[in-house]
């Protein structure tokens, strides 16, 4: 590539009008199982900005809504379960996912690998963790009191549940993959709330696994936390290609932290948004000559667009960042 490519997490969403207009009067669930709604949204930001990829317009939870599981994403609050799950009964519950359950993402992959032409598509699931702590809060959980009772108190149903967890992770990216997405994103968002020596015994085992059953599909795997700073190492580890940094750990440094022969992703703060241009400017550019040290550099901010960004800055960004990195 001449230059450093550069994408935006949550590119497809809440900052567009074109979105909300699109959105109204539909749920969010709803939309993610429209194949013609879900083309016409994730194309919606490829139009507007010169990013290098487009993002599967989805959500982490969709698959487990797949295998029936009783869930709602609320606006303003994220996703709520209805019966969270907390011992072997809930986690019977579980049931592997299936292609022929999310005939919907098949078909809207299929279409945008048409509609994009040469832009490459990212499909993306939800990593176990993560996963595991909306199911077992019920919801959006800021100390995942919960999740963490689980993790330390019963280590076997922990892992069993997280092995499930895993296969429906696998299945989702195989499915997105096999219908033409050219790369997979695991957000293990809310991950950073576990020690690295937690992360090693009961975490890592079923990211390592989902990043090993992916490899031979033949496509870029990345992988992302929030506030993963003293993870990064351990998230190399686990042996996606490309490891995702928020805006806490500066890039220079993070190649410090993570296995050599991975590239980075990020890593600018979504907030610096909120900031005049010539400030964008300036820390993008920063972003820009920390990431010439890495083994390979995807710009990005360090987490989601926030809903009330300008769009015309996302804009001005991407241009900017193809040509301060032009070679
Ligand atoms: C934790 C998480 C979720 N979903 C996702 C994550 C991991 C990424 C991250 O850390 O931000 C991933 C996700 N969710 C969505 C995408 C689509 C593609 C894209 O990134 O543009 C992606 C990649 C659409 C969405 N997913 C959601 C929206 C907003 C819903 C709406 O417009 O009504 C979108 C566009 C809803 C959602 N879904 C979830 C939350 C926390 C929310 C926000 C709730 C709120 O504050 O309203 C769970």
């Amino acid at each position: 590539m001449p230059h450093t490519p550069v994408w935006f997490m949550r590119q497809a969403g809440r900052s567009l009008p074109e979105y909300l207009r699109v959105r109204e009067g539909v749920a969010m669930l709803e939309s993610c199982t429209r194949p013609d709604m879900i083309v016409e949204i994730t194309m919606q930001p490829v139009r507007r900005y010169a990013v290098d990829a487009a993002i599967f317009f989805s959500d982490i939870m969709v698959p487990l809504k797949a295998i029936g599981i009783d869930l709602d994403i609320k606006p303003g609050v994220g996703p709520v379960i209805a019966d969270p799950i907390r011992d072997a009964a809930g986690l019977a519950t579980l049931r592997p996912l299936e292609p022929d359950d999310v005939p919907y993402v098949t078909e809207a992959v299929g279409g945008l690998v048409g509609e994009l032409g040469s832009t490459p598509l990212i499909g993306f699931a939800g990593a176990p963790f993560t996963l595991a702590s909306y199911l077992i809060e019920g919801g959006p959980s800021k100390n995942h009191d919960h999740t963490k009772a689980l993790m330390y108190g019963e280590p076997e149903l922990w892992h069993a549940l997280m092995e499930r967890l895993a296969d429906i992770t696998i299945a989702f990216l195989k499915v997105q993959v096999a219908a033409g997405a050219s790369a997979v994103q695991l957000f293990d968002s809310w991950v950073g709330a576990v020690a690295p020596q937690d992360y090693r015994e009961s975490v890592l085992p079923h990211t390592s696994r989902i990043f090993d059953e992916v490899a031979d599909l033949g496509v870029p795997r990345i992988h992302f936390g929030v506030g993963t700073g003293e993870l990064l190492g351990l998230m190399g580890e686990a042996g996606a290609d490309v490891v995702g940094v928020d805006w806490r750990v500066p890039l220079d440094e993070a190649v410090r932290r993570v296995p050599p022969g991975k590239a980075l992703q990020g890593n600018l703060d979504p907030a610096v948004l909120f900031a005049p241009w010539e400030v964008v400017e300036r820390r993008a550019r920063d972003v820009l000559d920390r990431g010439r040290t890495a083994e390979g550099h995807v710009f990005n901010l360090g987490h989601g667009v926030l809903p009330s960004t300008d769009p015309d800055m996302l804009a001005r960004l991407a241009d900017f960042v193809h040509e301060a990195s032009a070679r």
